[in-house]
């Protein structure tokens, strides 16, 4: 039987808890709107079918726990993903100012070359509003440094280690503005964002398309390859398609040809 679609990504939502994880997810796949908050465990996934410059993606987004307590259990699935939502609520100064430790697991946990997205909820909440639009813009880029700065609250001229991979080093220099830091960040976490609205669906559609189109951009190569061979006659679709049964990470061997 012909397959629906031509290749299957994993994307991950992280950020807070109560940031509208669960909801952006809703929003996307049944454009459902949920106003209670009923905490997630662990993880949870929906699937979607977009097509993208003529591609069908299979998308299988991963729900996880903001809360604490299942950071360990969320954690092993950054490794399976190609995609990254990282999310933060616009009328919560601290769920912006947590992005960088969820920046720091995605650096220690994530494979190299994840594609990562940055997303301000609840800017239907104008009223509520912590974090001013131009504070998510930077964030993706520039500010960040200014974000670990005062997350790990780090002096003039110390040295930060951040992740195991010793990527990240911020050495702040007083009289240079941390320039060398900005730029270093800049280059190394420049993201994509959006604000969004989960409840009025502004930007919902947008932004999962984005994070598809950078994960094709990212894995044109193979993509390349499949488009070849479907010129052959051959089937483009390679992948088994494991919807209702979602897996661990221990027994996570198939489904992507990324
Ligand atoms: N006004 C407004 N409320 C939202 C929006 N998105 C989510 N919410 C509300 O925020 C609360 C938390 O939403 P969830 O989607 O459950 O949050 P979560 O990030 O998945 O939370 P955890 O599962 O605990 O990590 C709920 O009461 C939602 O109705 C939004 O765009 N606007």
């Amino acid at each position: 039987m012909a397959k629906q679609y031509d290749v299957l990504f994993r994307l991950l939502l992280i950020g807070d808890s109560g940031v509208g994880k669960t909801c952006l997810l809703c929003r996307f796949t049944d454009n459902e709107f949920h106003s209670s908050h009923i905490s997630t465990i662990g993880v949870d996934f929906k699937m979607k079918t977009i097509e993208v410059d003529g591609i069908k993606v299979r998308i299988q987004i991963w729900d996880t726990a903001g809360q604490e307590r299942y950071q360990t259990i969320t954690k092993q699935y950054y490794r399976r993903a190609q995609g990254i939502f990282l999310v933060y609520d616009i009328s919560s100064e601290r769920s912006y100012q947590h992005i960088m430790k969820w920046v720091s697991d995605v650096d220690e946990y994530a494979p190299e070359g994840v594609q990562k997205i940055l997303i301000g909820n609840k800017a239907d909440e104008e009223q509520k509003r912590q974090v001013g639009r131009e504070q998510g813009q930077q964030v993706s880029g520039s500010e960040l440094a200014n974000s670990i700065l005062r997350v790990f609250r780090c002096l003039p001229g110390q040295v930060l280690r951040a992740g195991t991979q010793d990527s990240v080093t911020i050495i702040r220099h007083p009289r240079t503005s941390h320039c060398s830091v900005r730029h270093w960040l800049a280059k190394e976490y420049g993201m994509d964002f959006y604000e969004t609205s989960a409840c009025t669906n502004l930007n919902i559609k947008e932004s999962f398309t984005r994070l598809t189109e950078l994960v094709l951009q990212a894995h044109r190569k193979e993509l390349d390859g499949l488009r070849t061979r479907a010129s052959n006659e051959l089937a483009l679709a390679e992948l088994e398609e494991d919807e209702g049964k979602p897996e661990g990470p221990a027994n996570s061997s198939k489904t992507c040809w990324c």
